[in-house]
């Protein structure tokens, strides 16, 4: 099966009507696969490897380099990607400097292509709520990005939500422009949302399908050519939704698609000169190209995010159920995942901690509730850990082990959920704040209590903070929310019993917010904040007045 699927790898599909599309794919099912896919999940293998190639200037290329993945669960070599090395990137250059800066689309330009969009989103969305194609994407996110189906399924889901919510006119909608009055007659400002044209968009492993689909459509939507790169450990996934977009109507020239190391990205970035680049990933990198570009990025970074709970307490299984989500889900690597947990004095009675405890130990590997750690090793994880145990009156809640029996491969890491107490005025110290507030994209999270009067304590502590992602209040007390919401800054913050940290859908805005380069993702307003800037008409046509006279100098 996969040799055959294997030879319609440069096959690109035209756009087809309504009519046909449905009718091929129909077709397409009853012969047994999917009519856009070059895989089959579960072949992938050692022994039957699948190959993720590139797309420029709409064909389908490999590279002189194939770099190759191991499977993540056992080692096995599975996956070979085409990686464009430095001396390749001139197609991609050429591609993205034929798009001016006005765009592909505009108000003024091909407003034909605002429709197109509404209707391949249409098609893509009712592809992705048939079950055979949203399973294949599950199940194909768990090969490269090891969670359970059901946190696979809720990425799918959010892709085929969004792509629901921009079909139809919801696209040109989203250009949407207003007219101010102006001073005498014949003029009038209006407002327009204006693409970038040439722009760049680099996203994370972590959640190969929703990042990536969610900006690529925002992009296009608003009228500007994007060059995508995904990581690599799990850019199949997009390779295999490019080709859904393909099927769905999608011009091939409308988007290119890159795989390469960062080196090679960086040049590419620097030689294509996109007018604006949207990268989703580490702080570190972000400031490297924050500089790189002039300035030119938005940017979704880093997110030790916190969760603080109130003093009235109540509903004590479900708040410990949303904190083992919240830290564990996806094995922590999130970028909403629960870094820190603040507890009012009140709930340190209460059973919470030992629930936490016993729902982070029905986690296992055999559903993949536990995985690996694609960006940390177990032992650093570990080293981690104990740099923490050595700050005074900390203590091991639980978790601290490394995972056993299984073959995840050395290079990633395998760890028991873990939660590290720390008392709150050791980690305000200036010698420790750091080391406890450092990131782990992993299965890990700090825990500490709070007496009532410590409240601006904790406030400090979240003051501190480099980077404002998401955050959670958990009570329902309007005073304390009140409190803690006017006194910090996370761009997506839950409040009331039934806050989290994790699981934005697509019709809640999720971004830092404190930053300037910030970016946000999902809703109509991150779309267009994101990916089109301001542009003023005034127009200014007269008449003039009957017997106007040029005046005098000023
Ligand atoms: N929806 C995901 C985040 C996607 C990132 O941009 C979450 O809430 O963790």
């Amino acid at each position: 099966m996969f040799r055959v699927l294997a030879r319609r790898e440069f096959q690109i599909r035209a756009p087809q009507t309504a009519l046909t599309w449905l009718t091929s794919f129909n077709l397409a099912r009853s012969a047994h696969s999917l009519p856009f896919a070059t895989i089959e999940v579960e072949e992938v293998s050692g022994s039957q490897p699948a190959e993720v190639y590139n797309l420029v200037q709409g064909k389908w290329t490999g590279s002189s380099k194939w770099n190759t993945l191991v499977d993540p669960l056992n080692g096995e070599p599975f996956i070979k990607i085409a990686e464009v090395d430095e001396n390749e990137i001139q197609p991609f250059v050429e591609s993205l400097s034929k798009c001016p800066k006005h765009g592909l689309h505009n108000p003024f330009k091909s407003p034909e292509r605002y429709l197109l969009y509404g209707d391949i989103s249409a098609k893509a969305a009712h592809m992705l709520s048939l079950p055979k194609v949203y399973d294949f994407f599950t199940r194909l996110i768990q090969r490269v990005a090891p969670k359970s189906y059901q946190q696979a399924l809720g990425e799918v889901q959010v892709t085929q939500k969004f792509l629901a919510n921009f079909s139809g006119d919801q696209v040109r909608f989203l250009a949407r422009s207003f007219a101010v009055p102006g001073n005498h007659l014949g003029q009038q400002s209006h407002g327009f949302r204006w693409p970038y044209g040439p722009v760049a968009i680099i996203t994370p492993f972590n959640f190969p399908l929703e990042i990536p689909v969610l900006q690529l459509m925002g992009a296009l939507y608003m009228g500007n050519k994007p060059v995508l790169k995904v990581d690599s450990k799990v850019s199949i996934v997009m390779e295999q939704m490019m080709r859904l977009l393909h099927y769905c109507g999608l011009p091939v020239e409308d988007i290119d698609f890159i795989n390469s190391d960062g080196k090679t990205m960086n040049k590419l970035l620097m030689e294509a000169n996109p007018q604006m680049t949207l990268f989703t990933g580490s702080s570190r990198v972000a400031d490297k190209l924050a500089t790189d570009l002039k300035g030119r990025i938005k940017l979704e970074d880093a997110g030790f995010d916190w969760k603080v709970l109130g003093p009235d307490v109540q509903e004590e299984d479900y708040v410990a159920w949303v904190c083992d989500q919240d830290a564990y889900a996806c094995s922590g690597q999130k970028c909403s995942a629960q870094s820190i947990l603040f507890m009012h004095e009140n709930w340190s009675s209460t059973s919470l901690l030992s629930k936490m405890k016993d729902l982070a130990e029905r986690r296992k590997l055999g559903d993949l509730t536990i995985g690996p750690v694609l960006t940390f090793t177990t032992e650093a994880m570990l080293d981690h850990m104990n740099k923490l145990l050595q700050i005074s009156g900390s203590k091991l809640l639980f978790g601290g082990e490394a995972l056993k029996n299984h073959s995840i491969p050395s290079i990633y890491g395998a760890i028991k959920p873990t939660a590290i107490y720390v008392p709150l005025e050791e980690i305000v110290k200036d010698n420790n704040y750091e080391l406890v507030t450092r990131e782990i994209f992993g299965p890990f999270q700090i825990v500490t209590e709070y007496k009532q009067d410590q409240l601006p304590m904790v406030l400090n502590a979240l003051e501190r903070m480099h980077a404002h992602l998401t955050a959670a209040v958990v009570s329902n007390d309007p005073l304390f929310l009140q409190e803690v919401i006017g006194n910090t800054v996370n761009g997506t913050t839950y409040a009331g019993l039934r806050a989290r940290t994790t699981g934005a859908p697509q019709n809640h805005w999720f971004g830092p917010a404190g930053d300037p380069r910030g970016a946000g993702i999902g809703t109509p307003e991150a779309i267009k904040l994101v990916w089109s800037c301001h542009r003023e008409i005034i127009y200014d046509i007269g008449p003039l007045e009957k017997h106007w006279e040029i005046p005098a100098s000023t």
